[in-house]
């Protein structure tokens, strides 16, 4: 699986084209959770392969580009990461945009990350009340014995749960390879409204384009030659 990652660190939102996800290969995968979970490095564990412990956290926005060739078909994934400072509790509306899936982190050795996930996934829905939501354990490096624990969340809400570690990477290629998968299956059936709209305009222009130029062709056809 070819995968290329770059980051734009701290582009404003708002000058970022969104559009681009309305195109059928292109997909916008979210990641939500309290700062330190471990959001931004388990990116780096799955898009460079590398692992670099302590760094400083995210400011405002990082996009980590993923491209992967699934059943003979290109997909361009966007991975959207932010920090989940206090004061940013709340993202802001043009980061949940066209989200087709999103990745909810907290650490196994902060319960308080734990309880929060309600907050963070109540904005989700009020944004993206279908896409795919991904709970994710992390940090079971540091707390092997976890694994046995029961976190209900995930269960109440009927979302799948991972534990994974961005520290030793168990779990994280397969927690991702899912995201991506549901993330396509969303974008291809769902039966969003918004979505549906966009699809269809998008199909009318092809239609347009394609008669339009047909048209050219006859006009073409029956014009006499000017020479
Ligand atoms: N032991 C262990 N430490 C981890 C793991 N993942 C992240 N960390 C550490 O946790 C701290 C926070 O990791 P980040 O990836 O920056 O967390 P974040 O969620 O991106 O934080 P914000 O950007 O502030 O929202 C860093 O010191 C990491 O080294 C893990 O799987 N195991
Ligand atoms: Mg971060």
């Amino acid at each position: 699986m070819k995968h290329t990652a770059s980051s734009q660190h701290g582009r404003a939102v708002s000058d970022l084209d969104l559009d681009k996800y309305d195109a059928d290969k292109q997909v916008k995968i979210i990641c939500l959770g309290d700062s330190a979970v471990g959001k931004s490095k388990l990116m780096e564990r799955f898009l460079m392969d590398g692992y670099r412990p302590q760094q400083l956290s995210t400011y405002a926005l990082t996009l980590y580009k993923y491209s992967s060739t699934i059943n003979g078909q290109t997909v361009l994934v966007d991975f959207w990461d932010t920090a989940g400072q206090e004061r940013f509790r709340s993202m802001h509306p043009s980061y949940y945009h066209k989200a087709h899936a999103c990745i909810m982190v907290f650490d196994v050795q902060r319960k308080i990350t734990y309880k929060n996930l309600p907050i963070w996934y109540k904005e989700l829905r009020e944004y993206r009340p279908e896409i795919p939501c991904l709970v994710v354990a992390n940090k079971i490096d540091a707390d092997t014995k976890v694994t046995q624990k029961n976190f209900s969340f995930a269960k109440k809400q009927g979302l799948p749960f991972y534990f994974v570690s961005a520290a030793d990477g168990t779990n994280v290629v397969k927690m991702f390879k899912d995201a991506v998968q549901m993330a396509l299956s969303y974008k291809r059936n769902s039966n969003d409204f918004m979505d549906e709209v966009m699809r269809e305009l998008e199909n009318f222009d092809l239609d347009t384009k394609e008669e339009s130029s047909d048209k050219d062709e006859e006009t073409q056809e029956g014009k006499p030659d000017s020479a």
